[in-house]
């Protein structure tokens, strides 16, 4: 017995020797990006493995340069660094890097068949994303009167309900900044879904939903390192997800059973208030309805419309609540700016009620408040693509099938091209042209917070509308502080990795009305 587990040990050390050893020729031989040595089995895994990926990354692009390799378990990782790196990944081979692996936490509730996130780019992807940019995302629809209503609407609520604490002086409590953003984004996307406003019992189990769900959606997941143990899901995330996943599927199939419901009643559509026709559930219903009687090209069903409506809610509540954290957090900090915003705000609105999207594009000083808190607290720290041929960049070879990242974090802290890369400085955005800063990826790709190429956010145009107004409606009305405490021993800025990068302590600030 004893030697035949000798023999055991023996043949399991050589074969991992072996396929250690094969791995190093194969990183020579394939002229891949330079990269610390991995060990057997686990690769690269200690040099990456970390709450905050982005930073970790980040020090590996100092010591081996913009372009890194790393093995992590079964998968080869690309890193890509800087805005030279970038142009070539989201513009010169973007044909051939827009791929998609989807984590596995992404298979809960079979959501990543038909995700936007998730789908790599053949015709459904092209398909669902065309809907979303032309039909229900697009500018022209946001700038609509159905959906400015839903924005003045959700504006007018969060206003009432900071109102309410900061009268209340006798038990005068902190606000939680990131909740507050959260509900008036939840209402928002709630009636530009539905045409509905959500009870509190409601918007409560969402707030839990979308808490845990971003937390699952990018957890450090051992099914993605190892496929050949994925299906057991040793983690349970993938349960997780599935779960939280379920729940907003609930929800939206309740609407989307009543809305048919009624357009049976009526006879598709006749006597339905105008407004539910042009939401977004309306939209899709209405292409559902044509998909029905052209079989041959279904894309819109019950499916694709509920993964739609759950990835676009989760994305508007995780990511603009977020920012206004992380802007709020930078301006309690930072006094003169705050000063100079409120005034800016001032001149602007005079005693406007409530905050327009199209009041505060003429706010310079807010648009910079908003760009430099994107390139500083990047949302989206990490974006993965995966490549789909095999493409030669700088000298290296990237090989079909593997991993590219593009760590948008580590851009926007260059110290090549940000001057004080890590302090909070708006003015930076007002001194250069505007266009060479847009939102769109810039042509020297040293500022997109939004990505840059086909995949370039969806949410945009939602995105740099309500993030002005909603600043802008919390500073014009109100007068901020920070707690006692905070102002004592200094304010918690610590990271937490999620769908996207939020403050690990929530923001709390005192409120006082105008
Ligand atoms: C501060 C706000 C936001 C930031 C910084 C942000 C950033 C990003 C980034 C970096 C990507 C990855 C792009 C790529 O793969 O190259 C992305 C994708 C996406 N975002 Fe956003 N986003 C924000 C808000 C939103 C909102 C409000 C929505 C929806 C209403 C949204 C919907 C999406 C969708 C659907 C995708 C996937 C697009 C695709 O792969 O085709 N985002 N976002």
């Amino acid at each position: 017995m004893a030697s035949f587990l000798l023999v055991c040990t023996t043949s399991l050390l050589l074969i991992i020797l072996s396929s250690y050893i094969y791995q190093l020729l194969e990183r020579t031989r394939s002229r891949l990006p330079p990269g610390p040595v991995p060990l057997p089995i686990i690769g690269n895994l200690l040099d990456v493995a970390s709450k905050l990926p982005h930073r970790s990354l980040w020090r590996l692009a100092e010591r081996y340069g913009p372009l890194v390799s790393v093995r992590i378990g079964a998968a080869v990782v690309v890193v890509v660094s800087s805005p030279s790196t970038a142009r070539e990944v989201l513009k010169t081979h973007n044909g051939s890097i827009t791929g998609r692996r989807p984590p596995d936490a992404w298979n809960g509730a079979g959501h990543a068949t038909n995700s936007l996130f998730t789908l790599s780019p053949g015709r459904r992807w092209r398909e669902l994303r065309r809907i979303g940019a032309e039909h229900l995302l697009s500018p022209r629809r946001l700038d609509g009167h159905g959906l400015r209503h839903a924005m003045r609407a959700a504006l007018l609520d969060m206003r009432r309900r900071i109102s309410k604490s900061a009268t209340d002086t006798a038990a005068a409590k902190p606000v939680e900044v990131g909740g507050v953003a959260f509900e008036t984004m939840a209402e928002l996307m709630w009636r530009a879904m539905f045409s509905c406003g959500l009870d509190a019992a409601t918007l409560r189990e969402l707030h839990g939903v979308a808490r845990e769900a971003v937390r699952l959606a990018l957890t450090p997941n051992v099914s993605d390192f190892f496929p050949a143990v994925a299906a057991m899901d040793l983690q349970g995330v993938r349960r997780g997800m599935a779960k939280q996943v379920g729940k907003v599927y609930e929800l939206i199939d309740q609407e989307i059973d009543k809305r048919r419901r009624a357009r049976e009643e009526t006879g598709g559509g006749g006597g339905i208030v105008d407004e539910q026709e042009v939401d977004l559930l309306g939209v899709m219903l209405d292409m559902w309805e044509v998909d029905e009687e052209e079989v041959d090209e279904v894309v819109m069903n019950r499916d694709t419309i509920r993964t739609f409506l759950t990835d676009v809610f989760l994305a508007a509540v995780d990511s603009i609540p977020s920012t206004i954290e992380w802007a709020m957090a930078e301006l309690l900090q930072n006094r003169e700016a705050m000063k100079k915003l409120k005034e800016q705000l001032n001149s602007v609105l005079g005693s406007k009620e409530c905050v327009e999207c199209s009041d505060v594009d003429g706010v310079p000083y807010l648009q910079a408040v908003i760009k430099e808190t994107l390139r500083l607290h990047s949302l989206v720290p990490l974006v993965p693509n995966n490549a789909e041929d095999t493409v030669e960049i700088q000298g290296h070879v990237i090989p079909k099938g593997c991993n590219v990242i593009v760590n948008l974090w580590a851009i926007h802290h260059n110290a090549e091209v940000w001057t004080n890369p890590c302090k909070f400085i708006p003015e930076r955005f007002l001194q250069c042209n505007k266009e060479e800063f847009n939102y769109q990826g810039t042509e020297d790709f040293e500022f997109m917070p939004f990505s840059a190429g086909k995949r370039l956010c969806l949410g945009l145009p939602l995105a740099t509308r309500m993030l002005p107004a909603l600043l802008g409606s919390l500073l014009h009305h109100f007068e901020w502080t920070l707690p006692k405490e905070a102002k004592e021993n200094g304010l918690d800025m610590s990271e937490k990795l999620g769908l996207t990068l939020a403050m690990a302590t929530p923001l709390q600030a005192m409120v006082k009305a105008m």
